[in-house]
C-alpha cells in the first residue's frame, strides 16, 4: 500500500451485506482506521447476496454466466433496489451509526463512470470505465466518505448492472486510489484450497485456465489485474472477517489475503 493520500477504496461485496454483526465489526475499524490514519476513504459495493433474495422473493429467478448475472429487462427494477437502495442504505445506516459522514451513490452520480451495455446476450448488464472524479473529490474534500453502489446508468438513460469489482476497478482509476477487495474468502486459494499470499498476472491467467480461479473470483482476479496495470501498484483480496487484519495491511504491517500485482 502507498502511503501518500491518494484515496484508499474498500470493495465490499458476498455474504457481509447479509449481517449486521459482521458489519458492525468492520465499519467499526472503519472509524479507527479515519481516526488515525486520516486517509481519504471511499466505499464501493456489491450485493449479489441481496439481489438473489430480492429476486427470489418476487418469484423470478436468475442465472450467471463467467460470473456474471444475465439481467433480463424485467429484472433491472429489482436489481436497482437491491443495490441502490437496501445494500447502499444499510452501509449507509452503519457508517450513521459509527459516526462516519457518509453519501450514498451509484455509478450515474455526477458523472462517476461511463456504462453501456456489455453484451446483448446478458441483458441490463454494463461495462464500466471511469468517468469524472469531481463530485467524488469534492465530497472527499468535504470529509465525507462515499459508499458507492454498482448500478450504472448509461448514456441514453438506460439503468445497467455492473459487476461490483468491475465498478470499483474502474472507480480506483478514476481516482488514482489503492484498492482493497473484501470477499467471504480468506483470499485466492490454490488448487490445494490453500491461500495464496502474492498472485502475478501470469500466474493467475495460468489457474483462470485451469479452472482453479473461477466464477465470481475469475471476474474479480481480472477486474484486480486490470487495476494493477493501470495504477501500477498491487490490489488486495481478502476476507471482511477479520477487520483488525485490515488495519494491519493497511498500515503495511502484516499479510493478509492475496497480494495481486503484475
Ligand atoms: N480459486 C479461488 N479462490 C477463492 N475463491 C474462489 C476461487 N475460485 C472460485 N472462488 C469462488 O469465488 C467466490 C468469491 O467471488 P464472489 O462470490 O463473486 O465474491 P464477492 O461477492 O465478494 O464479490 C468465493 O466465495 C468462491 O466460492
Ligand atoms: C453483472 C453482475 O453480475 N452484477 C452483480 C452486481 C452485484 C455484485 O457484484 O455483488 P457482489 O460484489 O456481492 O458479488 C450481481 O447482480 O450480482
Amino acid at each position: 500500500m502507498s502511503t501518500q493520500t491518494s484515496p484508499l477504496i474498500i470493495k465490499l461485496g458476498g455474504t457481509l451485506l447479509q449481517s449486521n454483526e459482521a458489519l458492525a465489526a468492520l465499519f467499526t475499524t472503519l472509524n479507527t482506521f479515519i481516526k488515525e490514519v486520516k486517509r481519504p476513504l471511499v466505499l464501493v459495493h456489491g450485493g449479489g447476496v441481496l439481489v438473489d433474495n430480492q429476486l427470489n422473493a418476487m418469484g423470478l429467478s436468475s442465472t450467471k454466466k463467467n460470473g456474471l448475472r444475465v439481467t433480463p429487462a424485467e429484472h433491472i427494477g429489482v436489481i436497482t433496489g437491491a443495490l441502490a437502495g437496501t445494500a447502499n442504505k444499510l452501509l449507509l445506516a452503519q457508517a450513521i451509526a459509527h459516526n462516519i459522514n457518509s453519501v450514498g451513490l451509484c455509478l450515474g452520480d455526477g458523472g462517476l463512470c461511463r456504462v453501456s451495455q456489455l453484451d446483448a446476450e446478458l441483458g441490463s448488464v454494463g461495462k464500466v470505465d471511469g468517468g469524472d472524479a469531481t463530485l467524488i473529490s469534492t465530497l472527499l474534500n468535504g470529509g465525507f466518505m462515499p459508499v458507492i453502489s454498482s448500478i450504472g446508468i448509461t448514456q441514453d438513460g438506460q439503468l445497467m448492472n455492473v459487476n461490483a469489482d468491475q465498478a470499483a476497478t474502474a472507480i480506483a482509476e478514476v481516482l488514482d486510489a489503492d484498492l482493497v477487495m473484501l470477499s467471504d474468502v480468506s483470499g485466492i486459494l490454490d488448487g490445494e484450497r490453500q491461500l495464496i499470499n502474492s498472485l502475478t498476472h501470469d500466474r493467475a491467467q495460468e489457474l483462470m485456465h485451469q479452472g482453479v480461479i473461477k466464477d465470481g473470483m475469475a471476474v474479480k482476479v481480472k477486474a484486480a489485474l486490470q487495476a494493477t496495470q493501470t495504477l501500477g501498484k498491487p490490489v488486495a483480496v481478502g476476507s471482511w472477517r477479520n477487520p483488525e487484519q485490515l488495519l494491519s495491511l493497511l498500515a503495511g504491517e502484516s499479510e493478509f489475503g492475496t497480494r495481486i500485482s503484475q
